[in-house]
């Protein structure tokens, strides 16, 4: 920097390297801030604020020339230069809110005196960068140019300023893109309802919000000194360090102890094979090609095998009515499918995924013949959600390479792969399906082998304690609401009439076969089934559906309830009326932190964090809260252990807390594990 002084220097460039300008600031140095490792720079005293000040006040230009990425920090010096020169395809964003925090380094001043105050809302609140090309339409940048005129570009543009014949601008002070104060006031307004709206429980976007209108009403300065402030205080905040938590530890569920580490390079996977056309077989295909594999879809007959490509057009056309696919590419990814009645063309194949009816024989057989026609090399797995593999694979000698593929419906739409390994399934075949994941754009966790497997076997509570609360006298729909209000996407009777209450009914006869003493035998869905009432497709479950999927209470479900109480022999406890909201949520949930303990002891998860990941992208537990671990460790395992046992005791052993929970709420250590020796 003193270089911008010296009389010798006319100008200064920032270049990117190897094609990445900036993913921002490091945020692993948060983590250092979090656990006072390092100390909080006082409000403006952090360099990199005093950076974007000297650039923009010194005395020589500065050009910044972007290619890759421009995210964060990266953006914010840039927008503290005086021109940027972009590639038409570098993405430029402020994603900050995605960590629970705001831009900073002046981001919330300069980025709406550059594009305008509604497009830097968006992109602000809704962490969505822009590519070069429209970073150029909104004024952004300067001038978009090819990678190999970049710097060259950048370096005349930067003594063209010096000579005067491009302008010298200073984002900060910029207004012409700024609306009248009257529309601005409008605008804001707006962008506060719409995010109360769909982050009702998250208090940074309005913070973001007030610190933009802030250097709009008293000017940038003030502006800036508001942001310094606003992001120390929310950098701090549980929202911050549980997105923080949830960023790194997406990342790493790559990394399993015992695949990952031992040196393996994943082996191309040129052609893939999906048995079953159903829901889950067909959103697993165009998963697939849509990520550019060629698939074999093969089924029993004609008619379902041309009904399974059927659903993989509907979910391809669904992307190119809401725009998120050319019919260019719907014909390019459609051209890559290709049907089978036999095994014949099996041999090409590196990767099969059967995804038929939950029936162990039918799978038995299929695994048989799988052996019999495919490669010596290929994967054979399984999407099944609840049967042993061992027991699939029993029929065949290539346990080495079956694996779980375990997808979430619909396939090619929810982010989360559960990669299910057994004793036998070897190290190669983990390192290849964990590529697979990556390429196809899912987040994979490794876990081990049993009925349910994470995700499933976690949230297995969820819908239990649940139906045993409503046996005891609770409101269904006061459940589902303290849940929704909690930040879940739906609450557990309304997941059960999605499911479908058939599902509900085959999963709770498994989890009632493997573990027993943990399974609250409610009759209340099969009462209901008994009247055709069988969840969302039927049109009634605990919500009745007249217009589409709008869910709406059904009073008659009272009728059942009532039945249900009195075959399980409960009298409504009047304790139960009076409870809150959070109460609610802790009787439904610490079950599942009691089982997802279970789950890492047992060494069916390696790490908590998997766990948490799994939480979030397999159930939709709120990603603010950090996971179900995380969100457990914020509460205390000594405060989860005495009401479980408070619970057990009144209401059976369904509640009973398992022995890793009391043994971290006797010795006060966290619920978060770093890892395990290996899978059961
Ligand atoms: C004051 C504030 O305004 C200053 C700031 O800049 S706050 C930070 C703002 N930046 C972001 O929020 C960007 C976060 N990163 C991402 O969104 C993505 O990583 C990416 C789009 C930059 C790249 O995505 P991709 O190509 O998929 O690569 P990965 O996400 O897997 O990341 C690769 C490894 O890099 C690590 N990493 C990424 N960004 C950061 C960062 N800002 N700080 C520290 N580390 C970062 C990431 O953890 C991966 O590490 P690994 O060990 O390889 O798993």
């Amino acid at each position: 920097m003193k270089k911008l002084f010296r009389g010798r220097m006319s100008k200064l460039l920032l270049l990117q390297e190897g094609g990445k300008f900036s993913g921002g600031f490091d945020i692993s140095s948060f983590g250092d801030l979090h656990s006072g490792k390092i100390e909080q720079p006082k409000v403006g005293y952090i360099s990199i604020d005093i950076l974007t000040e000297l650039l923009e006040g010194a005395t020589k230009p500065s050009v910044a020339a972007i290619d890759g990425l421009c995210l964060g920090g990266g953006l914010e010096v840039s927008m503290a230069c005086h021109a940027r020169i972009s590639t038409p395809t570098a993405q430029l964003g402020l994603p900050e809110l995605q960590l629970g925090i705001i831009p900073g380094f002046g981001g919330t001043q300069r980025l709406p005196r550059l594009v305008g105050l509604t497009k830097s809302l968006e992109m602000m609140l809704l962490s969505k960068p822009i590519k070069g090309e429209e970073a150029h339409q909104l004024g952004l940048v300067d001038s978009v140019v090819s990678p190999n005129d970049l710097v060259n570009t950048a370096r005349r543009w930067a003594l063209d300023i010096c000579e005067l014949r491009k302008p010298w601008i200073k984002s900060l002070y910029k207004t012409d893109k700024l609306e009248p104060l009257g529309e601005a006031r409008e605008i804001l307004k707006f962008a506060r309802a719409q995010a109360r709206k769909q982050a009702a429980n998250l208090e940074h976007p309005l913070i973001c919000i007030d610190v933009i209108e802030e250097g709009i009403v008293s000017g940038p300065r003030a502006g800036l000194w508001k942001e310094a402030n606003a992001f120390q205080g929310l950098l701090f905040s549980d929202t911050c360090k549980s997105l923080l938590h949830v960023f790194f530890s997406q990342r790493a569920t790559s990394k399993v102890p015992g695949a990952t580490d031992l040196g393996l390079m994943p082996r191309k996977i040129t052609k893939v094979a999906i048995l079953g056309g159903g829901l889950m077989g067909s959103g697993i295909a165009t998963a697939m090609i849509l990520s550019n594999y060629p698939v074999l879809l093969k089924e029993v007959n004609e008619k379902f095998l041309i009904a399974g490509i059927d659903r993989i057009k509907a979910n391809l056309q669904s992307r190119v009515i809401k725009g998120k696919m050319t019919e260019e590419r719907y014909e390019k990814a459609m051209s890559l499918l290709s049907g089978a009645l036999g095994y014949e063309k099996f041999k090409e194949v590196d990767l099969v995924i059967e995804a038929v009816i939950e029936n162990v024989k039918l799978k038995q057989q299929i695994f048989a013949d799988l052996e019999k026609y495919c490669p010596s090399h290929c994967i054979l797995a399984t999407n099944t959600s609840t049967i042993d593999l061992n027991l699939i694979g029993e029929k065949t000698k290539s346990q080495d390479r079956i694996v779980g593929a375990h997808f979430f419906s619909p396939a090619h739409v929810m982010p989360l792969l559960e990669i299910v390994r057994t004793q036998h399934t070897s190290a190669q075949v983990v390192v290849d399906l964990l590529d697979v994941g990556k390429r196809i754009k899912k987040t994979p966790i490794v876990v081990g082998n049993c009925t349910g497997f994470a995700v499933n076997r976690m949230f297995f509570p969820y819908t239990q304690s649940a139906l045993l609360f409503v046996d005891y006298g609770m409101d269904v729909y006061k459940i589902d609401r303290a849940c929704t209000k909690f930040g879940m996407p739906m609450g557990p009777f309304r997941l059960a009439d999605l499911v479908g209450f058939g599902v509900a009914v085959a999963t709770g006869m498994q989890y009632l076969e493997n573990f027993p003493e943990r399974v609250y035998k409610s009759m209340l869905i099969p009462i209901m089934m008994e009247d055709k009432r069988a969840g969302e497709a039927s049109r009634k479950g605990f919500y009745k559906y007249e217009d589409r999927r709008k869910a709406t209470p059904d009073p008659e479900i009272m009728t059942y309830i009532q039945k249900s109480r009195s075959m399980a022999g409960v009298t409504p406890d009047a304790e139960l009326m009076k409870l809150s909201d959070k109460d609610i949520v802790e009787m439904v949930f610490f079950p599942v932190i009691n089982e997802a303990c279970r789950v890492l002891d047992e060494g069916i998860a390696v790490k908590a964090s998997d766990l948490d990941i799994a939480s979030i992208f397999g159930m939709g537990f709120p990603p603010y809260r950090g996971g179900v671990m995380l969100w457990g460790d914020s509460i205390g395992a000594k405060y989860i252990h005495g009401k479980l046992q408070e619970w057990a005791k009144r209401y059976g052993s369904f509640f009973e807390p398992c022995s890793y929970l009391a043994e971290r709420a006797a010795k006060g250590i966290p619920l978060q594990v770093k890892s395990r020796p290996g899978y059961r």
